[in-house]
Parts: C-alpha cells; structure tokens; sequence
C-alpha cells in the first residue's frame, strides 16, 4: 500500500516565502555542446537576481548519487529517471534547478517531463553540430571516443535521439554565451502568479 503523508507547508508557501515560483531547466546535447558552460553562466545571472539556484550536472551526480551507473543506454535512462525525481524534489522545495545532462533519449526526456507541472518544465536543446562539440574536445574525451578507449560514446557508437520540439534551441556555434543567457532570461516569468 502506497501512502502519501501530507504535510501543512506546501510548494505554494514555499515559493512565496523565496519570492519566486520554482521550475527545471532540462538541458540536453552532446558532450561538448555547452550544457556546463550555459548553465553556470545562467546560474549565476539568476543568483545575481536573487532567485534561488541549483544545478544537478551529469559529470557530478556520476561521482555520488550515479556512481554505481554506467554508460549503456539501461543505466542512462536509470540516470536520468534519478536525476529527474531529484530535480523534482528540489523544485518542490522552490528551487529553479538547471539539469545539465546528455539525456540522450527521447522516452528518458519525455519521463523526465511527465513528473512536472506543465509550466515547471523546460527543455531546452544545445544543438551545437557534432563536429563543433568534437573540435572543442574541453575534456579530451572525444579523442579517446575515436581510439576506442571510451566506448558507447554520444554521438559517436551511441545514439542521441534530436529533441523534435523542445521549448527552447541554442546553437553555441552561432551564439555567443551573452547572448544565450539572455535568450534563457526572456523565456520565464519568474513572477508569482495568483492562485
Ligand atoms: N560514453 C560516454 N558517453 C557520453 N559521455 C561520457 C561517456 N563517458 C564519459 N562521459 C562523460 O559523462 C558525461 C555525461 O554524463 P551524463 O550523466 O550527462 O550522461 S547521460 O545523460 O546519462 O547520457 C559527459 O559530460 P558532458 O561532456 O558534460 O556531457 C562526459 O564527461
Ligand atoms: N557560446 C558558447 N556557449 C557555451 N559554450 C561555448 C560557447 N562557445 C564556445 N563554448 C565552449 O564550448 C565548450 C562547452 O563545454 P561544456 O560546457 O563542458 O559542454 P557540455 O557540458 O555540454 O559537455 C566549453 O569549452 C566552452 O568554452
């Protein structure tokens, strides 16, 4: 039997009490693509702004919560799946959270989505090419993917379904990060509305 304990203090006083209402950022894309870079600088914008911030990035969520997961597409949907009820937990708790993973795969996204209110869900999708994100190599990882040191590599021996209609497209190859973060700014109201 499933039981579901109730308690006084609500979502609702909670984002009263920050002065803002809560929401996730989903970023997806490619290794490389921008995901870390975006969300920290938009982050800090928020912050600036005085709204509460977390962010729950793959590479770091692999080192704790994820450590156990691996790279086959199983323990990616299983990573996603964990990643996505944290970051409803923290948006229960009036958080704006910036999750910043590849979620390569449609039903993972489409999972994470489901656990939200329609207006606390963003996906935004870094289409930066492939071909960029490998020039770029930040990690050296790309290189290792293409002598076979890392396998079932995104993008490379591992698929990445293309979002078909996420609520925001950045190409970081035609945008600088400025520019980005604005673009991010101007999509929400963070406001309160009335209930
Ligand atoms: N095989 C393989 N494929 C893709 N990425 C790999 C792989 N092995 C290690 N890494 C590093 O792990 C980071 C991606 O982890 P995620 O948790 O975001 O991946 S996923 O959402 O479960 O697909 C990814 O971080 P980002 O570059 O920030 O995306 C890499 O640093
Ligand atoms: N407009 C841009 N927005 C974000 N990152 C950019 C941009 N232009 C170049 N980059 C570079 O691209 C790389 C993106 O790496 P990272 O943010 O770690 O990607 P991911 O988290 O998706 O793996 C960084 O080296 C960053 O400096």
């Amino acid at each position: 039997m499933k039981i579901n304990q109730q308690f006084d203090i609500t979502k609702g006083d909670r984002a009263l009490a920050n002065g803002h209402r809560p929401l996730c950022f989903w970023f997806t894309g490619l290794s490389g693509s921008g995901k870390s870079t975006i969300a920290n600088a938009f982050e800090k914008k928020l912050h600036a702004n005085g709204i509460k911030t977390y962010v729950l990035d793959g590479d770091n969520l692999r080192q704790g919560l994820n450590s156990s997961l691996g790279f086959d597409l199983e323990s990616r949907i299983e990573n996603i799946r964990r990643t996505a009820e944290v970051a409803k937990l923290m948006v229960d708790a009036g958080l704006v959270v910036l999750v910043t993973l590849i979620s390569p795969l449609k039903i993972g996204r489409d999972s994470a989505r489901a656990l939200f209110g329609l207006d606390e869900f963003v996906e935004v999708y870094i289409n930066t090419p492939l071909d960029i994100c490998e020039a770029r190599d930040p990690k050296g990882i790309y290189k290792k993917a293409r002598q076979g040191k890392i396998l079932d590599f995104t993008g490379i021996d591992s698929p990445y379904d293309v979002p078909i209609n996420p609520d925001v497209m950045l190409d970081t190859s035609k945008n600088n990060l400025d520019e980005i973060v604005i673009t991010l700014l101007n999509l929400t109201d963070f406001k309160l509305t009335k209930s």
